[in-house]
């Protein structure tokens, strides 16, 4: 079978049958009436700055999707914050781009909504190690959109080797509960030894210490057992027995140092999300952060076309006509109709993506992830 998991193929994408059907019956009425009006269009979450930010990614899948199509496309940088006003703007012959809307908003509304999940984690611990363990939560197709956003979004690194194989870097982890399973209760020095035998060298030795017996006495026992080899526990105390997870993690760590092991790290996981991290960050050193990207609303995205034929248009509830948004010099966000040159305006953030159907733009993900952590700073994104 081509596809056995009967997902949406690539060309289907991309010769825009990844669409919702009225748009197919757009085309044929337009083009039954021998339509096809030169249009702006812009794609918006807010129509005023909000004050409440979010992170935009999935811009480089717009531009491959774009590409060959005769229109001309605006955008923000992959990475760049967001909070009212246009994000992408695309000028064309509306039939170039028509079947278009369903992927290109796809593509934008639900890894801007993990990018911005997985940046009220690295903003909750800015020196914490934070990694993205949530790939078992979504469709396997998608987990490198997951694992990009994550990076994106300034985490240290994630646990799908798949998406690691995509994104050009090695996928990290510790060991998990089966591991441990599979040499019984009482055998967990042998299931740690077994495992600091088998891996490479350069894989850090983090012993899950919560599955049979307390947090202490496991990561006391793993301690004993690796000694110098042992980088770190983690602590995944299940919701059942977590209560007060703080006092568990204080608790561990004043036993390591009490038995001569200051140089054990503590790693946490299991339902951590931004107030977690910001509750443990100054008794544990990592966190592995799930269901908290991956759980993430997406960010409620629509494309309105707002000029036809170089006239203001809009539908009831946006607003009419092609827009800028300025950064402006306090750090804000100002949205405003365009080519007004006022020079209140300040710096626009949409930048060409796509001309004539050629892709105008390179794309580096660790420049889009110091954009993202530095917008972050300047706007005060959702710190305590
Ligand atoms: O989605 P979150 O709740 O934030 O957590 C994701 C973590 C927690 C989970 O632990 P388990 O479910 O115990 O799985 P395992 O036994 O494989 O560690 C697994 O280790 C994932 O990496």
């Amino acid at each position: 079978m081509s596809n056995p998991f009967g997902t949406v193929p690539t060309e289907a994408i991309l010769e825009g049958d990844a669409t919702d059907a009225y748009f197919e019956r757009t085309r044929t009425t337009l083009e039954t009436a021998g339509k096809n009006p030169h249009v702006v269009a812009e794609v918006t979450a807010d129509q005023f700055p909000t004050g409440e930010f979010d992170v935009l990614t999935g811009v480089k899948d717009v531009a491959t999707l774009f590409e060959g199509r005769r229109v001309d496309v605006d955008a923000m940088p992959d990475g760049q914050l967001f909070d009212g006003g246009p994000v992408l703007r695309i000028e064309g012959p509306y039939l170039e781009f028509a079947e278009l809307e369903t992927s290109l908003l796809g593509f934008l509304s639900q890894p801007s909504g993990f990018a911005t999940a997985a940046l009220e984690a690295r903003r909750a611990a800015p020196k914490s190690l934070v990694l993205s363990f949530g790939a078992r939560h979504v469709h396997p197709s998608i987990a490198a959109v997951v694992e990009r956003a994550a990076l994106l979004a300034g985490l240290d690194g994630f646990s799908h080797v798949a998406a690691g194989d995509v994104l050009g870097r090695e996928a990290g982890g510790t060991m998990p509960h089966a591991l441990l399973f599979c040499f019984g209760e009482g055998n967990q020095p042998d299931a740690w030894d077994a495992f600091d035998e088998a891996v490479p060298e350069d894989v850090p030795r983090i012993a899950l210490a919560d599955t049979f017996w307390d947090e202490v006495s496991e990561s006391l026992l793993a301690a004993d057992t690796l000694g110098d080899r042992l980088d770190g526990v983690r602590i995944d105390t299940t919701s059942s027995r977590r209560g007060d997870f703080r006092h568990i993690i204080r608790e561990v760590r004043w036993e390591l140092d009490a038995h001569g092991y200051e140089d054990i790290d503590i790693f946490c996981s299991g339902g951590i999300d931004p107030d977690a991290i910001r509750t443990l960050r100054d008794v544990a050193d990592g966190f592995g952060v799930g269901s908290h990207v991956t759980s993430a609303p997406s960010v409620d995205f629509s494309l309105d076309i707002v000029e036809i034929a170089g006239e203001p248009i809009s539908k009831r509830g946006k607003l009419s006509g092609v827009k800028e948004v300025y950064r402006t010099p306090d750090g804000g966000h100002h949205v405003a109709l365009a080519n007004r040159d006022d020079p209140e305006d300040g710096e626009s953030l949409l930048e060409p993506l796509v001309r004539d159907g050629e892709v105008v733009r390179e794309f580096d993900l660790e420049a889009a992830s110091e954009r993202c952590l530095a917008d972050a700073e300047s706007v005060g994104f959702r710190s305590d």
